[in-house]
């Protein structure tokens, strides 16, 4: 039974789940980092907020682990690379906290605009100031979005509702995409002219740190009004302060912060300043959603193999994930074969599809075909990390899905080139779900795929089938199954032997002393 931990404050209705979809769940919210560390080698998934940081030396730890779940958005928590590089999945649920945090943004400039959390402090003191509270109307106002993806666009939606105009700067907001939402587009320089509010919706990435700093804040209209409820290093806190201090900032509200949890920041206590502790995605119905989707969504990936909303492997759907799994099996062991008869580095990689299988998703299969081919050279690659290992390893891939006429129902073919050699491996379902080689180097063969197998190929002279049987009958080998095929005749033959036993070297040795052999190899599926 596959075994999850939950080590931030999820909603419960995570831990029902994962117990009504059959998965034993530990539920331990707030868990230092040393604590995590001792314990992830017990589990095979992970579940998350933003206050977990999964880092290398969690995940050296990890070494069940097959899936981080972020029951939120942004997985700047998480090291991808270093989890790819280990083979865990990691999925986010994308939208189920987008409405609750573009309502936060928008909660942020209001309160901003008439400055709400001070006099509510204030007249909550007795004071009842109520000549010092002078706020500003949004009605016909800017607001200018950075970042219009999924929360940027809700928060541009909700803000034309207000009455406001809205431009936005998103390199990837198409123009078209724009004239949908009704929203400017316009580069961040405009933006900055323009905008007497702006919110921050990206990503922090290279691109977005400190897309606000000291250079851009000047290049902003003056009293402007700054909301950030993406990510904390967006904005240069430093120039941000320098700039309220200035009063050419009239006001910023923040929501998340360059460290976290920010238990101190320059910026409190500043009168212009409303703060919030990363609040963004905290509504019932947000938690609700995001715990909901993703123990759904890790529960698919442990029980079936369906991946949802990872970040880093491709898709595959729960209808799809049976359809696909005898596909990914057997491209898997097709690059399992060309792997095990690669003497030198692998230079590249072609994973040709035909009949049924080129109709399906066919990135999966290719990770699998990697998996496969990589699997001698490393213990720990799985379709997750083969891809990164081929990257890292100069390995040109490449994926073709051919619209032809095919001798068989599905077939999958792999090509290697090592140095001077190429080599062909193609495979057949047989009853739609069993995998079968039928070609191996260009010979036509129909052989299954055998724990204990020995590739031969010799020379096609008569008498060879007799001496090899004869060699493995002495040494006490029995045969299970023995497929033969060749170029030619006289030309080069092969024998996939299925035998019942591993054999050792000394056997491996007589064999290849036969008269006419050409290679002679142990495969192991
Ligand atoms: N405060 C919170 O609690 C809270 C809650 C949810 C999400 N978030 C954060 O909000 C951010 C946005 O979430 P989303 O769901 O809208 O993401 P999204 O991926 O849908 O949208 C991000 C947008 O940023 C744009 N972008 C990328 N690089 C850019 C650049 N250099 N300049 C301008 N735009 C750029 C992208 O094109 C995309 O449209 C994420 O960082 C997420 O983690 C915070
Ligand atoms: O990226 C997100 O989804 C938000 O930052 C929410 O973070 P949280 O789950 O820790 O509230």
């Amino acid at each position: 039974m596959p075994k999850v931990l939950i080590s931030d404050a999820l909603s419960e209705r995570a831990v029902d789940i994962f117990r009504e979809r059959g998965i034993e769940v530990d539920y331990k919210p707030g868990m230092k980092a040393d604590e995590l560390i001792a314990v992830i080698a017990n589990y095979d998934g992970l579940a998350i907020r933003s206050a977990t940081k999964v880092t290398e030396a969690v995940l050296e730890q990890a070494g069940g682990l097959k899936v981080i779940g972020r029951a939120g958005i942004g997985v700047d928590n998480v090291d991808v690379p270093a989890a790819t590089k280990k083979g865990v999945v990691v999925m986010n649920t994308p939208f189920g906290n987008s409405i609750t945090t573009a309502e936060h943004a928008i909660s942020l400039m209001m309160a901003l605009a008439r400055q709400i959390p001070m006099a509510n402090a204030s007249t909550h003191a007795g004071k009842w100031e109520k000549n010092r509270f002078m706020g500003v109307e949004l009605f016909g106002k800017v607001l200018g979005v950075i970042g219009c993806g999924n929360i940027g666009a809700i928060v541009a939606d909700r803000a034309l509702g207000l009455k406001m105009k809205v431009v936005a700067f998103d390199p990837f907001l198409t123009e078209d995409r724009a004239q949908d939402l009704g929203v400017e587009k316009v580069e961040l320089d405009e933006l900055l002219a323009r905008a007497d509010f702006i919110t921050l919706h990206t990503p922090l990435v290279d691109s977005t740190r400190n897309i606000l700093n000291a250079d851009t804040l000047a290049k902003t209209k003056p009293g402007v009004r700054i909301v950030n409820c993406a990510r904390g290093g967006l904005v240069d806190e430093a120039a941000l302060k320098a700039a309220l201090e200035s009063g050419h900032v009239a006001g910023a509200a923040l929501d998340v912060f360059e460290a976290e949890p920010a238990k101190e920041n320059a910026l409190f206590g500043m009168d212009n300043v409303v703060v919030t502790p990363h609040l963004g995605a905290s509504t019932s119905e947000a938690q609700e959603n995001v715990a909901l989707q993703v123990a759904e969504q890790m529960a698919d990936y442990l029980l079936t193999g369906a991946i949802s909303n990872a970040v880093n492997v491709p898709s595959v759907s729960a209808e799809e994930a049976p359809r696909l799994k005898p596909y990914m099996l057997l491209a898997e062991q097709l690059g399992s074969m060309l792997g095990q008869l690669t003497v030198e580095g692998i230079g590249s990689v072609t994973v040709e599809l035909e009949g049924l299988a080129a109709q399906l998703n066919s990135k999966p299969i290719l990770a699998a075909a990697l998996a496969g081919l990589m699997k001698p050279i490393s213990d720990s690659v799985n379709m997750v990390n083969a891809p990164t290992f081929a990257r890292q390893r100069d390995i040109a891939v490449s994926l073709t899905a051919h619209d032809r006429d095919c001798d068989y129902q599905t077939l999958i073919r792999v090509t290697t080139t090592d140095g001077s050699q190429t080599r062909t491996v193609a495979g057949t379902l047989f009853g739609g779900r069993q995998p079968r080689l039928v070609e191996v180097r260009g010979i036509k063969m129909e052989a299954d795929f055998g724990t204990h197998m020995l590739y031969v190929r010799n020379r096609d002279e008569p008498g060879f089938i007799g001496k090899l049987g004869g060699a493995l009958g002495e040494a006490g080998i029995n045969i299970a199954s023995f497929y033969l095929g060749r170029t030619e005749k006289g030309g080069v033959a092969l024998s996939l032997v299925d035998v019942d036993a591993k054999i050792d070297d000394a056997i491996l040795q007589r064999i290849r002393a036969l008269p006419g052999v050409i290679r002679v190899e142990l495969l192991s599926f």
